[in-house]
């Protein structure tokens, strides 16, 4: 934990960087040159003025072509390299301030095999040793000094000697002790620094730049900045509105006591009233260090901080003072780091979208990047009030954030890079596809709407191609190309025809026939689907009615307790809102969908080209399943996840796509993830596919054993709470 100054690999002497210089070509030391200079202006941007003008992806590329220079000539390795110095500066809204002991950086690793090659030279020069992982924390570092127990200092990390004294701001952050709490058998120091990071939680981070983009001033790029600009403020009373937080990961200078290691300075930090994470883990080899780092990535946005990966430590101390630091990074910790999440794009338009029920949402246009693993060139921006909060303008380069599986956002624009041409987005005030005006629906709402919903080209477009879909008649040879060559056609009107169409009429539709003016393929199948989609159950009909608010769970809710499409249009509010799955907004929906003419001419249509209005109650299956909740996870040979579904609630089961302690059982198929892991660790029963199989056929009593099924029927799920 002592960053001990260790012989640094930039610190050659002055002779050899100079005889090596004949050896570098000049295109090399051109580069060299104007890379450190791009470098040392981001770096300004980031630490000094907390608004970064590119994202930190393309910032480490930067420096890892740096480095691979450097590495190719070293004499390009000077002292004063970016890559031989700790990232930071300061400002002059603060006085600078030294640290009794550096505050370093952390050399990075990008993969699992940049890491090992990390740990065998630490094991090669150290022996063995337990590591310790924890969480990279991404906010930004300091550096606190207790003198006799009392908070006297506290300095950001500036360029590692020499920090800024942030002391009043520091004093207003959460968490933070003003004194230490003395603890009985416990070394209390005389004199002490901890280093830890200070951050934005990401909860809040949103409603800080709507605030200020409000107040007309420039958004933060992230959650990190935001902790940076917040700490940073000349007037510590403005610190103190803001709902910064710290975590401590470590000790600089000490007298009074040691530590023998990292883990056993966590515990004292932690006796004496410090915030520390719970979160570490202290392992004894590289294959466990891998599994809590994957562990982690999978459960990355759990936190209510960002975190940019895992540090890996040497626990003992005596071997960290062994293996040394460099000039700018201890040799016994490593940052793990996750691919970026966040790139910066240009924002080239901003566009509306009229939706499937005349919804008009302002969707962002961007030159197309890579972030996570796709490549993102659209992102919604939810209504007119939100492309406000956000402050962005057409022609920004903007933030765009997309983590893991989660739609693509755009965070907020980058305001350092504007050049004046960029322009305000004006929502649309008449419908761009009919010409409607638009209106909101109801007083205060923010979503904006085409009212012309029958026939708007747009609306019936999406109704069209939602009516197809795998959750309502699930036609196949009906997607989006069918959906438009069908209404340019003019061979459905609206959706009420779709039942009503003939071979004579789809040979219409350029789509669906061939150039001898015959059905092709997937006009024949068109057809054939069509006359399998009659026989679809209720609630894929009424999910096929675009009702608002009525997916396919209340769907199935509805159709199971009211049986008959005539039901459920002829029965009273209440009586739908008391339907279990229900409630009283959907209910409103229903009553109000019902009463326009057109609705009600569209299911009547259906109802006399042969479509299924009511489900008849299939009495040979067995209702094995009553009162049970059941999530299946993973791929199983014999079900896809719909039929899965199916099966479970036709035998009066709720299918559930989350384990909790009222879960009944888990059924886990081939490669069944963190859900199996967590019915596991609740003591929820699993099952393999046969014994799923077993479950349907039979009910609970056949895969549990006797005394584990309480005799009231919803068992299962009871017995595991009650364990
Ligand atoms: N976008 C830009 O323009 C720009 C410019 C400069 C730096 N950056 C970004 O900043 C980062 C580099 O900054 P850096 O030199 O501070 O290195 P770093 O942030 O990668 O690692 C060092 C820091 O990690 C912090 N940290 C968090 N959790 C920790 C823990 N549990 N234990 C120990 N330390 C912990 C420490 O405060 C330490 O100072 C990179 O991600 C880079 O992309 C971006
Ligand atoms: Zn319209």
């Amino acid at each position: 934990m002592a960053e001990a100054e260790g012989r640094t690999a930039g610190e050659l002497p002055e002779g050899a960087v100079t005889a090596e210089q004949g050896a570098i070509p000049e295109q090399a030391r051109h580069r060299w040159a104007g890379l450190a200079d791009q470098i040392r202006e981001h770096r300004f941007a980031y630490y000094v003025r907390d608004a970064p003008t590119v994202s930190d992806g393309e910032f480490d590329a930067l420096m890892q072509e740096l480095q691979g220079l450097e590495e190719q000539y070293p004499g390009l390795r000077t002292p004063d390299s970016p890559t031989q110095q700790v990232g930071g500066g300061f400002s002059t809204d603060f006085e600078p301030v030294d640290h009794l002991e550096r505050m370093l950086s952390l050399d990075n690793a990008f993969n699992h095999d940049e890491l090992r090659e990390w740990a065998a030279r630490v094991e090669r020069d150290a022996g063995a040793v337990r590591y310790l992982c924890e969480l990279k924390i991404d906010g930004l570092a300091v550096n606190l000094l207790y003198e006799q127990g009392r908070l006297v200092r506290g300095a950001t990390r500036g360029d590692g000697r020499t920090g800024e004294d942030v002391t009043l701001n520091v004093r207003t952050v959460g968490g933070i002790p003003h004194t230490l709490t003395e603890v009985e058998g416990v070394p209390f120091p005389q004199r002490v620094e901890v280093r830890g990071e200070v951050f934005f939680p990401i909860a809040a981070f949103a409603e800080l730049n709507a605030r200020l983009v409000e107040q007309g001033k420039p958004p933060f790029a992230n959650p990190r900045n935001a902790a940076a600009g917040s700490l940073r403020m000349k007037d510590p009373r403005l610190t103190a509105t803001r709902p910064l937080h710290m975590l401590v990961h470590g000790l600089g200078a000490r007298t009074g006591f040691d530590i023998t290691s990292q883990s056993q300075g966590y515990d004292l930090l932690k006796a004496w009233g410090l915030p520390t994470s719970e979160t570490y883990r202290v392992v004894g080899s590289i294959d466990e260090v891998v599994r809590f780092i994957d562990h982690v990535g999978e459960h990355r946005h759990d936190q209510i901080h960002e975190i940019d990966g895992v540090v890996v430590k040497v626990d003992d101390v005596a071997q960290q003072r062994r293996l040394g630091a460099t000039s700018a990074a201890p040799r016994w910790a490593i940052a793990y780091k996750y691919p970026p999440e966040e790139v910066n794009t240009e924002l080239l338009d901003i566009r509306v979208n009229v939706g499937r029920t005349g919804r008009v949402t302002p969707y962002g246009v961007m030159q197309p990047v890579l972030v996570a693993g796709s490549t993102v060139a659209m992102a919604t921006l939810h209504n007119a009030f939100e492309v406000r909060r956000k402050g962005v303008l057409i022609g920004d380069t903007v933030v765009l954030r997309k983590a893991g599986d989660v739609i693509p956002e755009i965070v907020g624009p980058v305001t350092d890079a504007r050049d004046g041409t960029e322009r305000e987005f004006e929502m649309p005030t008449h419908c761009p596809e009919c010409g409607t005006e638009l209106r909101y629906e109801k007083e205060g709402e923010k979503d904006i709407r085409c009212p012309n919903a029958r026939t708007c080209p747009a609306q019936l477009r999406e109704r069209l191609f939602h009516v197809a879909g795998r959750g309502a008649f699930d036609i196949e040879a009906l997607g989006w190309e069918g959906a438009i060559g069908l209404l340019q056609a003019g061979a459905v009107r609206d959706e009420g025809d779709l039942f009503d169409l003939t071979p004579e009429v789809v040979r219409t539709v350029p789509q669906y026939t061939r150039k001898d003016g015959e059905l092709s393929a997937n006009g024949t199948k068109l057809l054939e689907n069509l006359q399998k989609a009659r026989n679809q159950p209720l609630w894929r009909v009424l999910v096929a009615l675009s009702i608002r608010h009525v997916g396919p769970t209340a769907a199935r809710a509805l159709a199971q307790a009211m049986g008959s499409m005539e039901r459920i249009r002829s029965a009273p509010a209440e009586e739908l809102a008391a339907v279990d799955g229900c409630g009283p907004v959907i209910a409103v929906a229903v009553r109000e969908w019902f009463e326009v003419d057109w609705h009600v001419e569209v299911v009547r249509r259906w109802a006399e080209a042969g479509v299924r209005m009511a489900d008849e109650v299939d009495e040979s299956v067995p209702r094995t399943l009553e009162g049970l909740t059941v999530v299946v996870t993973g791929s199983l040979e014999g079900f896809s996840r719909d039929e899965a579904k199916e099966a479970i609630l036709s035998r009066g089961g709720k299918a559930s796509g989350s384990v909790s302690k009222k879960t009944s059982f888990v059924v886990a198929g081939e490669s069944a993830g963190s859900k199996y892991d967590k019915a596991v660790q609740l003591g929820v029963p699993v099952l393999d596919e046969a014994g799923f199989r077993l479950l349907l056929d039979e009910g609970p009593g056949a895969v549990m054993p006797a005394e584990a099924v309480s005799d009231e029927g919803a068992a299962a799920g009871e017995t595991a709470e009650a364990e």
